[in-house]
């Protein structure tokens, strides 16, 4: 228990945060209403209401819904305000579990920004990746239940911080989730790679990472890499009755149950935060790695070819 508590312990982060109670939880199919959906996303994330938080305390249980649009992209302050609202979770009294979700329609999360690590300076970089690293000990090492409503695309750190939760259910739907970070030109961190190899085994993830492979969420729910999939419009639903069977276990004996399992994996990254934040701007920095970046964000801007 005292290295999970000494993750805690740990820097804390700016003193802006925003947070909105919206009791709106129903998923949107249509395209026109998805697309309208998407600009309020934007247009929230313009008044800096990056997410929102739904806490049912007769239950139990906060929902968590990243709204940072357009693709919940974890950038320097995004972290830094997820984390503070982690720490609130941590110390309620109230809250036993939290369904981490996204308001985003067909997104989770595209992973981190990568204008954070492209032409990227040591400072912001520093800080940056201690925010990161930060939230995955947050996460990953909570005494908290955490259950991953996936309800889109989670590449690279949005599968990240699924994997960090307790259980997955993802949408049915033409979505990927994966470690696709060799696709960008870069080595996943060994943190990354223990949490996945946690989740779906040795094996599976060392093919995974080598080919950057993103999982449909059938292929995902054949590997274990997500535990349920549902209809998009039933995926909170079945996020609460999960919770609710989650909560009614023992709670300490469930809290040590998984202090056990993860502890070695919190350890080796808690023993060397600086060290794994100095190897994070020495690789970013390296001019190949700048030029994948480079490639890698001209094809995403690439304009979209019309599918009519
Ligand atoms: C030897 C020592 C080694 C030590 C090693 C130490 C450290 C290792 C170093 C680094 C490790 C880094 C680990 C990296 C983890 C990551 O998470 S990297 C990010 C990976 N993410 C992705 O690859 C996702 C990319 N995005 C997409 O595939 C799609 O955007 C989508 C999520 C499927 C959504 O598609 P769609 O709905 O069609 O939306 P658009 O593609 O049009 O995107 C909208 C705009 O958003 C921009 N964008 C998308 N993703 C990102 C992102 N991750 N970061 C920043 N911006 C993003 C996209 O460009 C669009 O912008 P415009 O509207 O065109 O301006």
């Amino acid at each position: 228990m005292s290295i999970i508590k000494s993750a805690f312990r740990v820097l804390r982060f700016g003193s802006a945060k925003n947070q909105l109670f919206s009791l709106e939880s129903k998923t949107c199919r249509a395209f026109s209403v998805c697309n309208k959906l998407r600009q309020d996303a934007s247009d929230a994330n313009a008044s800096k209401i990056n997410f929102y938080v739904d806490e049912n305390k007769e239950k139990g249980y906060a929902i968590l819904k990243l709204n940072k649009g357009p693709v919940n992209s974890l950038n320097l302050e995004f972290l830094t305000e997820l984390n503070i609202q982690l720490e609130k979770f941590e110390e309620s009294k109230e809250i036993k579990g939290v369904i981490l979700t996204s308001s985003i329609p067909n997104i989770f999360s595209a992973g981190l920004d990568i204008m954070e690590m492209y032409q990227i300076k040591q400072d912001r970089g520093s800080q940056f990746w201690t925010a990161l690293q930060e939230t995955w000990i947050k996460l990953y090492g909570s005494n908290k239940i955490y259950i991953a409503a996936i309800n889109g695309h989670s590449p690279a750190g949005g599968c990240l911080l699924s994997i960090s939760c307790d259980y997955r259910i993802m949408s049915k739907g033409p979505y990927k989730i994966g470690l696709n970070e060799t696709l960008l030109g870069i080595k996943a961190p060994f943190w990354f790679r223990d949490t996945m190899i946690n989740t779906i085994g040795y094996r599976e993830t060392e093919k995974a990472l080598q080919l950057g492979k993103l999982y449909s969420s059938e292929e995902a729910l054949a590997v274990n890499l997500v535990d349920e999939l549902a209809d998009s419009k039933d995926l909170i639903t079945k996020a609460e009755e999960q919770m609710s069977k989650w909560c009614a276990i023992p709670t300490v004996a469930r809290e040590l149950t998984k202090s056990s399992m993860r502890r070695d994996t919190l350890s080796k990254l808690i023993a060397q935060r600086e060290a794994d934040t100095q190897s994070f701007i020495e690789f970013t920095q390296r001019d190949s790695i700048q030029k994948s970046l480079r490639m890698y964000l001209e094809s995403l801007k690439k304009p979209k070819k019309s599918s009519a």
